[in-house]
């Protein structure tokens, strides 16, 4: 279980300080699915980043099944058990997918395992594999190959910053069944991030985060109305 515990972040800009988040505490029980979602710039990739270890918090503490991980490396963190796909995924001049994906299962992975994985996140595997992870890939095949950087072994908890993001239709469908999977198994748990009503819809909870706070938390069938009512009143809406 992930436990987050009066997390605050903040930045100094020309001298200033500027909270980022205020006093986040949640829990991502075992095999729970929680959807963090809130208009634009709310601090939701923050919170990311802060579970992966990119950022360091201020004040707070972050415990994943009883452990204090609060201050270890991003790959301390990734070896205890955190998965994760950025909003935007960095790329890697002179790496070839393949070695990608084995990097993520720590062995080096066969062909036949590397091509399934690449099937799931619906790209054509024969296609990609000796593909170098750089500029030439697009944001969307950027995106894909790495949720399946994730999808390449279990993890205690898994983190995905808005995998909709740049992503067409149909492969969409295909993670959004991914997810389904991951969900159905409760063998992992899952943190995602994302704007898109049909992974709010799969959530078992969902956590709204609006201007650096917790504006509210609570189980989907509660909350999912009042966020369609508000969304149709005011600026930030969800896509269907
Ligand atoms: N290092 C930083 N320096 C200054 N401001 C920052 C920094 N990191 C984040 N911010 C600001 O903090 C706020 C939260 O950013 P964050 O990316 O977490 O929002 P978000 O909810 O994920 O937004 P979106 O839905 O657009 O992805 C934004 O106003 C952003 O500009």
């Amino acid at each position: 279980m992930l436990k987050v515990e009066h997390l605050s972040y903040e930045v100094e800009e020309e001298g200033k300080r500027q909270e980022i988040l205020t006093d986040i505490s949640f829990e991502v029980k075992d095999g729970e699915m929680l959807v963090v979602t809130g208009p634009n710039g709310g601090g939701k990739s923050t919170i990311a980043k802060l579970m992966m270890g990119l950022y360091e918090a201020n004040q707070g503490k972050i415990y994943l099944d009883g452990q204090d991980i609060s201050s270890l490396s991003i790959h301390e963190r990734a070896k205890a058990g955190i998965g994760f796909a950025f909003q935007q995924p960095p790329r890697f001049k002179g790496m070839t997918v393949r070695r990608l994906l084995s990097l993520a299962a720590g062995t080096e992975l066969p062909k036949h395992i590397c091509c399934g994985l690449l099937s799931r996140v619906g790209l054509c595997a024969e296609e990609y594999l000796d593909r170098e992870v750089d500029g030439t890939l697009s944001g969307g095949e950027m995106k894909r190959i790495e949720i399946a950087t994730v999808l390449v072994k279990k993890h205690k908890l898994c983190i995905f910053d808005e995998p909709e993001a740049g992503i067409d239709l149909w492969s969409f469908a295909m993670l959004v069944d991914e997810f389904e999977k991951i969900h159905k198994n409760k063998k992992e748990s899952l943190l995602l991030i994302s704007h898109q009503e049909r992974i709010i819809r799969m959530a078992d909870r969902i956590m709204i985060i609006d201007n650096g706070k917790i504006k509210k938390i609570g189980p989907t069938e509660e909350l999912l109305p009042e966020l369609t009512e508000e969304t149709m009143s005011r600026p930030y809406c969800m896509m269907e």
